[in-house]
């Protein structure tokens, strides 16, 4: 698994007022859109291409397109839908497929309850979305999901990685030879006893859309 973390002074600054809890929800999705995009610059460097040529009005020139099929963005609900706008801006022709995940407070397992994806990812690249990866139990079974319907290899693209869910993910998909990479704004301390990310943002979900 290769993991980066996106060294650069405009997302560390964009994520640190995400971080400040005098940051109301507004300004919370309008930052966290903004630094999606950002992200997925870093995230998309392996997208696949192939050559193309165009006539400018002046001559043919060579350049490239999107291969096809084209990627799948995979937002998962409902923290993970908080990214979305700021993904396909930079990815309008991919298609989406949404996954709903909620974690057990208590037991930290993740349970899916709402999948809809194509049944058949054969030679597609994923980009699964979710600003948190605290345990990576979330995470590693939307991965695993993608890879029983065949895709081609899976990026996350998270606001904030714990230690403990890259090292995780790191175990889960050792046998993989599929690509499997994460591409976060930071890597942060540890997770306390509730399984939060340490210093972190706080549920991210309740700071998106308003419960807090
Ligand atoms: O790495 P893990 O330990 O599995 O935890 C991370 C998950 O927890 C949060 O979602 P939550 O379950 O709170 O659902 P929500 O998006 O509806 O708020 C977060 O958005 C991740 O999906
Ligand atoms: O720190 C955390 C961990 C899981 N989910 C969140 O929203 N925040
Ligand atoms: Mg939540």
């Amino acid at each position: 698994m290769q993991t980066l973390a996106v060294d650069h002074p405009l997302v560390a600054h964009k994520l640190t007022t995400l971080r400040d809890v005098r940051t109301d929800s507004p300004t919370f999705r309008r930052l966290a859109d903004e630094l999606v995009t950002l992200l997925a610059y870093e995230a998309t460097r392996d997208v696949r291409v192939v050559e193309a040529t165009v006539k400018t009005p002046l001559v043919e020139a060579q350049g490239v397109q999107l291969a096809s099929p084209k990627p799948l963005v995979v937002p998962i609900l409902r923290a993970g839908l908080g990214m979305l706008d700021g993904m396909t801006r930079l990815l309008p022709t991919a298609e989406v497929g949404f996954l709903g995940m909620i974690r057990d407070e208590g037991t930290l397992q993740a349970e899916t309850y709402a999948t809809r994806l194509p049944d058949d990812l054969s030679g597609r690249q994923c980009y699964v979305l979710d600003p948190m990866l605290a345990t990576g139990g979330t995470l590693a079974a939307a991965i695993r999901l993608l890879f029983e319907r065949g895709a081609d290899g899976v990026t996350a693209i998270c606001l904030l990685a714990a230690p403990e869910g890259l090292k995780y993910l790191e175990q889960a998909f050792a046998d993989i030879s599929a690509p499997v990479r994460v591409v976060t704004a930071a890597i942060d301390s540890h997770l306390n006893e509730q399984g939060f990310i340490m210093p972190g943002l706080g549920d991210a979900g309740d700071r998106l859309y308003g419960a807090v």
